[in-house]
């Protein structure tokens, strides 16, 4: 019959050394490639025998593009592949961060931050398994998720990115990987690569960014992280050995350094520590350009690049755009003998082994029977239950005061204020990672959702209470207004941003944030819910605020900050990090000897339903 590695009653193994058995160099080589979706035509995957394709951040097949649309182009690609010579399938991955963010209408759920914050494993685990279904439904295998990054400093613009400062923390989050994956049947081997259910209803994950990309100085993206190898085994790698066990199929390597070396040319910590140490199984994939950035300037020496990421251990390389000057360099250092063919077969054998155990050999091609999956109702209840659990309460009455929260649904003086950009902005509640890149401001069609402003008005009682909403009401407004309001929700937090653009060293509420909380606190009983990527500076505000709660990057359910705001469920969300009285102080982590938090980590007031 047909050729053995095409059989899935052979041994796993036996069909990894047939098929590997068989590969030119070229076709070896084209295995290891990884290429963006505007350069992935299939003749090109076809011509290129290209193993694997991506979308960066907001690369979508058409704007506002259905399920059908993704899985067609997904789809496409795939006969291409399958049109070569051994018929190896393609891996198509994309950043599934926080819920299927590039894809319009898929459910967009709080980020890493807020997660953390629910102290909620098993709630995590089913946001994964939800996510892994509406991935599914565009016809995509593979998401570049969870990033398992521990941030020891909000000046990193990625910090919402980890679910902790604290590393165990953060290891009981990777229970998200066993839902994107499926959770390894009882007496399964752990420590392998493992996607369940043939490949139908989960996805191959990636735990990132390895290793220790939270720990950069300043917090300074992609930049050195100086620390002992003990610090970085403390801190930074915990994740990787719970992601490893539950079977995790591939790794991505952080852009950063570690005490002045490149982790895409780090072979001591990627061959030595991750693969032969720790036995991961899977493939170890470089990010975006990585192999450019070993050298400064970037892609200054390619073929040198491209020699330090290969024998460092990288298996996979997200080239992503100039595949013919990766090809062809790396099939020059194999022939010069630069590189061994048994590196070469390592990372052949690693990414075919994924590809087999996910059943891309056997299911090579999506179909649109899960489409309906795409923003199900159900994720969202899913998600709406994420944002009440990642709400934090840092303050609920001032001083002699009785507690503010949770909010009566009738105002008895008729009226309440709403106030603040952040209330009415559902591209600011998402944050980055969002239908693009950095994410977008506004409530533009771009996807679909509830901001925080229409969960409030649908949660009060429509007679005789009016919801006046002021997105940036000055002092005089106010103080015309005040007799009306029973009281005021002032919304204000960060605009949206991914990897550097991000990184800020002042941390303060951006304009025109401090301004409303000045005059509106100032005049009427007020309840500020800051919508941000990270701890932000609130000392100077908070003797005028009556209650404050954190409510991070919520996503499209915004309607679950009213649930908790007015009592139809309570705050339970304790700080997955320590929030700093000032930016002077950072960085400045739990177990630390010298710790004078404003808020510490595992704070969070808690209320009762009403
Ligand atoms: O989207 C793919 C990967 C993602 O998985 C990584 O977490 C992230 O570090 C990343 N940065 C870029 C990227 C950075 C600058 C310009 C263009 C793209 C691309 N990517």
């Amino acid at each position: 019959g047909g050729a053995r590695y095409k059989d899935p009653t052979r041994p796993l193994n036996a069909r990894i050394d047939d098929l590997l058995g068989r590969m030119t160099l070229a076709e070896k080589i084209g295995q290891m490639s990884q290429i963006e979706r505007e350069k992935a035509t299939p003749d090109v995957i076809n011509k290129y025998f290209i193993g694997s394709v991506l979308s960066g951040g907001g690369s979508v097949p058409a704007a506002n593009a259905p399920p059908e649309a993704w899985v067609k182009m997904v789809n496409d690609m795939q006969g291409g592949a399958l049109s070569t010579r051994l018929g190896i399938p393609m891996l198509y991955g994309i950043d599934a961060v926080h819920g299927h963010g590039s894809v319009y209408k898929a459910t967009i759920f709080p980020h890493n931050i807020g997660l953390g914050c629910t102290r909620d494993p098993e709630l995590v685990k089913r946001i994964g398994a939800a996510v892994a279904l509406e991935v599914r439904a565009t016809g995509i295998p593979y998401i570049f998720a969870p990033c398992v990054a521990v941030c020891r400093d909000p000046r990193w613009g990625r910090c919402y990115e980890s679910f902790s400062e604290h590393p165990e923390l953060v290891q009981n989050m990777t229970s998200i990987i066993s839902g994107f994956q499926g959770e390894i049947p009882a007496g399964g081997r752990k420590g392998v690569p493992f996607v369940a259910s043939g490949g139908r209803r989960n996805v191959a994950a990636c735990a990132k960014h390895y290793v220790g990309d939270g720990g950069t100085a300043g917090g300074i993206n992609a930049n050195d992280t100086v620390a002992t190898f003990h610090e970085l085994l403390s801190l930074h790698m915990p994740p990787y050995y719970n992601a490893v066990i539950r079977g995790v199929a591939t790794v991505m390597v952080s852009y950063s350094s570690f005490n002045g070396v490149k982790m895409h040319a780090n072979h001591f910590l990627v061959t030595d520590f991750l693969k032969k140490r720790l036995r991961f199984r899977g493939f170890v994939i470089s990010d975006y350009q990585g192999l450019d950035f070993i050298t400064t300037p970037e892609h200054a020496d390619y073929l040198l690049s491209i020699k330090l990421g290969i024998l460092a251990g990288i298996d996979m390389v997200m080239i992503p755009f100039n595949y013919t000057e990766f090809i062809d360099d790396l099939t020059l250092l194999v022939q010069n003998g630069t590189i061994p063919m048994s590196r070469i077969d390592d990372a052949v054998r690693r990414i075919l082994r994924v590809k087999f155990t996910m059943g891309l050999f056997e299911n090579p091609y999506a179909d649109t029977s899960l489409a309906g999956e795409l923003g199900k109702q159900e994720h969202r209840d899913l998600a709406r239950e994420a944002v009440r659990k990642s709400l934090v309460l840092l303050k609920n009455g001032k001083p002699g005061d009785k507690p503010l929260l949770p909010l009566p649904k009738k105002a008895y003086g008729g009226s309440i204020l709403v106030a603040g950009s952040h209330a009415d902005d559902l591209g600011s509640q998402c944050g980055g990672w969002t239908i693009t890149w950095q994410g977008f401001t506004g409530n533009n069609n771009l996807t679909a959702g509830t901001t925080i402003l229409d969960g409030i008005k649908r949660a009060i009682e429509p007679a005789g209470t009016d919801v006046v909403y002021a997105g940036n009401p000055d002092a005089d407004f106010v103080q015309r207004n005040k007799a009306r309001f029973d009281y005021a929700i002032v919304v204000v937090g960060e605009p949206p941003y991914a990897e550097t653009f991000g990184d800020n060293s002042n941390l303060t509420i951006p304009a025109p944030g401090p301004d409303v909380i000045r005059n509106v606190c100032g005049s009427i009983r007020c309840v500020v819910v800051i919508v941000s990527g990270r701890q932000l500076v609130v000392e100077p505000y908070l003797d005028a605020i009556d209650a404050l709660v954190a409510a991070w990057l919520p996503g499209t359910e915004g309607q679950g900050v009213a649930d908790v705001l007015f009592g139809d469920y309570g705050f339970t969300g304790k700080l997955s990090r320590t929030w700093f009285r000032s930016v002077e102080q950072l960085p400045m982590n739990v177990g630390d000897a010298h710790y004078d938090p404003l808020f510490p980590f595992g704070f969070g007031l808690e209320t009762q339903p009403s």
